[in-house]
């Protein structure tokens, strides 16, 4: 049984605009399960925010299916059309929390008060909302900011508050546009293992928009890639970050910087019959097994690094190495199997790359 809490199917937006028409989103589908940090990354314009704001129909789409937790919310194909009752979606809506760049809070009112105005359509009472929302705030650390108004409150902190706003109605899914892309770093990673510790808490199944893959890299379990209203790639977050595909995450997760300085490296180097070049991706145990040693052991393969690299993926590391393996052609195969066998990406580079 499938644990999807968002589908997107075949989503296409389109502006007219004068004589042209935008396609801000161009038939993407896109499923979420429950409990994912799910990034979606790609530079400005590539649909990001049009896209999630499909999620809770504050966009329309031209044509496709928006699914939220098995609801049909928006269907449209050439035959039929078919949207949810207004008033289902508002109530539904209230459980799709939403925090953004600029936070967007209520300057005239105290954190606590923009807590509680998010609570105006509940069934609690008064004195019901500002326990709710006192608890709130304590669980994203502001118990003592309470009663300041936003402006006496740091960037990071009055996105707090609107995470804690955000949280008001229980939703089950929290969708974040570019929240962190105003803040300054050390608030960035607090915003983001808060985020994270919501969603192990709490169960939250969150939506990350951003154009940092920093910040995906250090909370998300899934990617997609965006450009130009299109998903170009897609994957779990060590696929994405270890074998990117498309040039464009390759930028994105720095893999062109690791082998074009590889590749500077060796521009004057010129290969015997007995060498190749291998890009090497290890993680989990891998990394703390002596490889190289073992292939000069086992093989008699020996190895040379030419460029390396130790990343931190949702704080576990990775490593990446371009070496050069020297053996006989039998025994370099034989070296590579073993690596594969032992969990380490081993991809040979063809010298025309380099
Ligand atoms: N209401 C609209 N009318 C016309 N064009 C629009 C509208 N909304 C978005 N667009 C266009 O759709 C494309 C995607 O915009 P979108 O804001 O979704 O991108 P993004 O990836 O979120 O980028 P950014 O981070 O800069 O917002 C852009 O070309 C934008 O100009």
């Amino acid at each position: 049984m499938s644990n999807s809490i968002i589908e997107l199917s075949n989503i296409k937006v389109y502006f007219q605009q004068h004589q042209s028409l935008i396609k801000a989103i161009d038939d993407v589908s896109l499923t979420v399960d429950q409990g994912d940090i799910y990034g979606v990354v790609g530079y400005s314009g590539a649909g990001k925010s049009t896209l999630v704001r499909v999620i809770n129909l504050l966009q329309e789409p031209t044509a496709g299916k928006v699914t939220v937790n098995n609801d049909i919310f928006f269907s449209k194909n050439e035959q039929s059309i078919q949207r949810i009752d207004k008033k289902d979606l508002r109530t539904k809506r209230r459980k799709i929390g939403m925090i953004f760049q600029h936070f967007n809070l209520l300057n005239e009112q105290t954190a606590i008060q923009n807590v509680e105005f998010a609570l105006k359509h509940s069934s609690l009472n008064e004195k019901q909302r500002q326990k709710k929302a006192e608890h709130l705030l304590e669980l994203v650390d502001l118990t003592e900011q309470k009663n300041h108004f936003p402006a006496q409150l740091s960037g990071g902190q009055q996105q707090r508050v609107a995470i804690a706003r955000a949280l008001a109605n229980d939703p089950e899914i929290l969708i974040s546009d570019e929240a962190t892309s105003a803040l300054d770093p050390k608030n960035t990673n607090q915003i983001l293992d808060l985020l994270k510790s919501l969603n192990q808490k709490l169960g939250l199944t969150i939506v990350l928009i951003t154009h940092e893959m920093a910040a995906v890299k250090r909370i998300a379990n899934k990617v997609a890639v965006m450009e130009q209203g299109k998903i170009i790639e897609r994957g779990n977050l060590i696929d994405i970050f270890t074998n990117a595909k498309e040039p464009l995450t390759q930028e994105l997760v720095g893999a062109q910087n690791a082998s074009r300085t590889a590749i500077k490296l060796l521009q004057n180097y010129e290969l015997t019959e007995n060498e190749e070049i291998y890009h090497l991706v290890y993680s989990g145990k891998s990394i703390q097994e002596p490889l190289t040693t073992r292939l000069f052991e086992k093989f008699n393969v020996e190895t040379s690094i030419i460029y390396g690299n130790v990343d931190l993926l949702k704080e576990k590391p990775i490593g990446t190495l371009y070496v050069i393996l020297h053996g006989e052609n039998k025994a370099r195969q034989q070296a590579k199997q073993y690596l594969l066998s032992h969990g380490v990406l081993a991809e040979k580079l063809e010298t025309e790359a380099v």
